[in-house]
């Protein structure tokens, strides 16, 4: 084996199902790129998992999934680590960098019900399940007359309460069902319109230590460049308005004619506010359009949603 490929990768995850259906994919994908190359997984536990009696946005939100793996590649117990682009924070540490952006998944929510064949067929007062603000304005802005109730835990669990009877329906990303071979339980798939998915959602991404050029290097097969363009341009939205803390916003980002197609909103949770706002932008420039999107959001009453929301 020459310098230029790798003996030996560890792969830092998280052990929910999903997770490690993930970090395998990635696995697979390396030994595929690198056969002489023993890739390894290593699972941990986050305080985002062991955190489940309470809303994400109380206690500390995204962050809380993504430092024990970074403390894993700090320590050199892993060399990279595998995340759903949307559980990462809009801004990591310099010493951190993402290097690769896999191709997406079908990007929108999914209705999940075994009573209901769509949120359109569901009567007054009927009770759905969702573990995000963002889910949350939104059914109260197109859905008022619906009860709309907090849903924490993997995604194992989640449908578990669901099958339980606690909730009528409940709102789920497409992708990690899909991905969990789970996809029979989608009912429908949420368009954008209904439903504007969080940034990054339905992207694997790699994150790995800035100060090793060498795993960027041999990580870059790995990405997508559309997807990684859309991503970019949907975190930079979410960056320039909430910066770390929680709040109900979307961003989702598409590619339409070798262009961005861009859309954003922020909400109050209740939906009783909602500032929405759309352009498109080459991919060259996909940050600067979302920071673009921000400003236009700002325009159409974003800052005040955020002052409200405190
Ligand atoms: N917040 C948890 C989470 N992080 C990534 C996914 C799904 C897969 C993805 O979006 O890539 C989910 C589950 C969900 O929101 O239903």
């Amino acid at each position: 084996m020459n310098a230029t490929s790798p003996e030996r990768i560890v792969i830092a995850t998280r052990e929910s199902r999903l997770a490690l259906w993930q970090a395998e994919h990635v696995r697979g994908l390396l030994q595929q790129l690198y056969p002489a190359c023993s890739v390894e997984l290593l699972g941990m536990t986050t305080r985002g998992d062991q955190i489940l009696d309470r809303p994400l946005a109380k206690v500390g939100g995204k962050g809380l999934f993504v430092k024990e793996l970074e403390t894993a590649l700090l320590d050199r117990r892993a060399d990279l680590a595998v995340h759903s682009m949307k559980d990462v924070p809009m801004q990591l540490a310099p010493e951190f960098a993402l290097v690769a952006t896999g191709p997406r998944e079908v990007p929108l929510d999914a209705f999940v019900s075994s009573r209901y064949a769509s949120l359109d067929d569901m009567p007054p007062g009927a009770v759905v399940g969702t573990s995000s603000l963002r889910r949350e304005s939104q059914l109260h802005a197109n859905y008022p007359y619906l009860a709309v109730t907090s849903l924490r835990g993997n995604l194992d669990t989640r449908l578990r309460k669901l099958d339980e009877g606690q909730y009528d329906a409940i709102i789920l990303a497409a992708a990690g069902l899909t991905r969990l071979g789970l996809g029979e339980r989608i009912r429908a798939v949420l368009p954008a319109e209904a439903s504007l998915p969080a940034a990054g959602q339905g992207a694997l991404g790699i994150e790995v230590l800035s100060s090793r050029p060498e795993m960027a290097q041999w990580l870059a097969p790995l990405d997508d460049a559309a997807t990684a363009a859309c991503v970019r341009a949907e975190r930079a939205v979410s960056r320039a308005l909430a910066g770390s803390c929680e709040v109900p916003l979307g961003a989702y980002a598409e590619m339409r004619g070798g262009r961005i197609f861009l859309r954003g909103f922020v909400a109050l949770p209740d939906g009783s506010r909602i500032a929405r706002a759309e352009l498109t932008g080459a991919p060259a420039e996909a940050e600067a359009l979302g920071l673009k999107l921000a400003e236009a959001l700002r325009a159409q009453g974003a800052d005040e949603i955020l002052a409200a929301l405190g």
